[in-house]
């Protein structure tokens, strides 16, 4: 059997490394093919390499490869967004881990309510393939997206909640059938959902990462300009060295995408019948020291609430029920958040930076 250069560039394209081909060879089954790595680390090349073999086994099983992988690494600027943008999006904000279950999702749904109620435009993207529970928090399980023509083209149209516009792989598959699916199909699922998305005027997409640093994120930050990324952890010392590795991934030389800031979620636990006992079941301000270490913004603490947790089950996130003492944490966590995102914007054209300032009411530190 004889394999087609597009049959190449299809495989590269999947996978999100197209343009990372540098040459390629074929003669009938033989391919070979020069890629370049943007990083030197030996760990990624060797996973770069795993990643093109496997996915050629699966779509050109015929094929003899050879890979020659070189490395070439770009000079960067430090504020470079990667990416082409996504029209009308102007702030795209990663919520991520490093450990499952601290509440990842819980804080970008009411991260993203916070927002809104400040005026901002908001939208999430539930790129928690292996997981979505967006549907779940905003009450929408049964929704459909529905398609719209845009300039001619079929677009996505994202499911709307409390005036967020929010778009989940749980809507189009189900998650059993999410959880089978390898790195290059939920890369390309999620593509879909970021690309095809008619998302219209957002000041904030907010995209709710899976746990871990894996394929999944990688993959992201290399299809969306990602403008900075918020990490969760809980204050308990086997959180935070996931933590840690979260923050670390973000500012790979590779990856180099500015962090915003570190939230401590489940900072401790007061009991209604003791209002001024604080009980600091996962350690005590364990985030909060781990983002003074690594040089990072500390966006806030959220204590441990039943209200959190049956909020959120119900699908009404706890953050819509404004003036409650729950409201305000997530409020000065958003503001956090802007803050930190202004002053991370100030190198970008003013006229981005300047209309965030004044819609927060926050301004950038000279
Ligand atoms: N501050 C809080 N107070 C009480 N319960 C909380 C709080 N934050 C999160 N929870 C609850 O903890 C559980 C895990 O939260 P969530 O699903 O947001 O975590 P996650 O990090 O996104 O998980 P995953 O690893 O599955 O993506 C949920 O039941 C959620 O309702």
């Amino acid at each position: 059997m004889a394999y087609t250069r597009d049959q190449i560039y299809q495989v590269l394209e999947e996978l999100g490394i197209r343009n990372w081909m540098r040459n390629a060879q074929v003669v009938g089954n033989d391919i070979i093919l020069d890629i370049v790595s943007p990083s030197p680390a030996m760990h990624e090349r060797k996973r770069l390499e795993i990643a093109l073999k496997n996915a050629f086994k699966e779509n050109l099983p015929e094929a003899n490869l050879t890979l020659n992988i070189s490395v070439e690494v770009e000079e960067k600027n430090p504020n470079e967004i990667k990416g082409s943008e996504l029209p009308g999006v102007k702030n795209i904000i990663a919520v991520a881990s490093g450990k499952g279950g601290v509440g990842k999702s819980t804080v970008s749904a009411n991260l993203a309510i916070s927002l809104a109620n400040m005026g901002f435009k908001v939208g999430v993207l539930d790129a928690d393939i292996y997981g979505p529970s967006m549907p779940i928090m905003f009450d929408c399980q049964d929704a459909r997206p529905y398609s719209v023509e845009v300039n001619g083209k079929t677009k996505i149209k994202p499911v709307e909640a409390y005036g967020i516009k929010i778009l989940s792989i749980g809507f189009f598959a189900d998650t059993d059938q999410a959880i089978v699916w390898r790195g290059p199909m939920a890369a390309k699922a999620l593509n879909q959902m970021i690309r095809d998305a008619h998302w219209g005027d957002l000041d904030f997409l907010l995209i709710d990462l899976p746990p871990g640093t894996g394929d999944i994120h990688l993959s992201i930050v290399q299809q969306v300009p990602i403008t900075g990324a918020v990490v969760v952890s809980t204050p308990q010392t086997i959180a935070l060295a996931d933590a840690r590795k979260g923050v670390g991934m973000f500012q790979m030389e590779a990856i180099n995408v500015p962090v915003l800031g570190i939230v401590e979620n489940m900072a401790y636990f007061t009991p209604e019948e003791l209002p001024n006992n604080k009980y600091y079941i996962f350690g005590q301000n364990g985030a909060k020291h781990l983002a003074e270490q690594i040089s990072v913004p500390f966006l806030g603490e959220i204590p441990i609430v039943q209200s959190i947790r049956e909020a959120a089950d119900v699908g009404r996130p706890a953050a819509l029920q404004e003036g409650t003492i729950v409201a305000e944490v997530y409020k000065n966590i958003a503001r956090n958040t802007v803050q930190s995102l202004v002053e991370r914007n100030t190198t970008l054209p003013p006229t981005e930076a300047v209309r965030i300032t004044t819609m927060a009411g926050c301004s950038a530190k000279n």
